[in-house]
């Protein structure tokens, strides 16, 4: 079974789908960790004109020993370079084959991102997208920045959000849109055991529809 779970900054999608990841007992791809590390390892270059190659060749050098320092994957400011080299074609042609060979693994997998249910699996057995109020992603995202000692300025936070939705929104080469097939679960006033709960019985009862049960 292949889930796609797709959904704005900081709406809970990782969190979901480590969940169901660990319900279903699937393996699980948070792939915005590719674009983070790309966008990691161009860092040097972001205000200068070669930014766009040196992308391109750290997403086709990218392998899965890049993905471990979460530290610095998850600050706030590697989320903005990712949604930088995110809008270059040839590194989200260069990152396509490690999401799909991921995915299709004989038991298969759940995949957070933004263009799973429309580009990378757009034949995955159950898509949800999540969504949450800009309000509720800003406050989710300081507390957990907070957690980690981080001090927080809501407000840049909040434009820092805002700021990089709309870049994904309009990424030309992106897909970040809900796949027409994608279940809406719109999780602003829901816990994360609420929320889980809901994309299982979502899950289950499109695989009972799919088995003629
Ligand atoms: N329903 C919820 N209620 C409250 N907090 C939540 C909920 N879902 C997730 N969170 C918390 O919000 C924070 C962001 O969640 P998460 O990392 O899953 O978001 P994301 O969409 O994967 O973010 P990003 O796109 O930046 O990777 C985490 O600290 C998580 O514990
Ligand atoms: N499938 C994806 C996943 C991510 N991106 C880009 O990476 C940025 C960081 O992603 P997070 O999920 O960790 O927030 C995101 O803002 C996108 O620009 C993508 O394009 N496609």
């Amino acid at each position: 079974m292949i889930i796609a779970v797709d959904g704005p900054a900081a709406s809970g999608k990782g969190t979901l789908a480590t969940g169901l990841a660990r319900h279903y007992g699937l393996p699980h791809l948070d792939t915005g960790l590719l674009y983070r590390a790309v966008g990691l390892a161009a860092a040097e270059t972001v205000d200068r004109p070669e930014f766009e190659a040196a992308a391109i060749a750290a997403a086709q050098a990218l392998d899965a020993t890049q993905l471990t320092d979460l530290d610095a994957l998850t600050a706030a400011e590697t989320g903005v370079l990712a949604s930088k080299v995110a809008v270059i074609a040839q590194v989200r042609t260069a990152l396509f084959d490690f999401q799909r060979d991921f995915a299709l693994q004989p038991r298969g997998a759940v995949l957070d991102g933004r263009d799973i249910g429309t580009k990378i699996c757009p034949d995955a057995d159950v898509k949800l997208f999540i969504q949450a109020d800009s309000k509720a992603r800003m406050e989710r995202r300081a507390r957990q920045l907070e957690a980690r000692g981080v001090a927080v300025d809501r407000y840049a936070l909040f434009h820092q959000i805002e700021e990089r939705d709309a870049r994904d929104m309009l990424n030309p080469n992106g897909g970040f849109y809900k796949a027409r097939d994608a279940h809406l679960l719109d999780t602003t006033q829901m816990s994360i055991e609420a929320a889980l709960r809901a994309a299982i019985e979502i899950v289950d009862r499109v695989m009972a529809l799919k088995a003629g049960g």
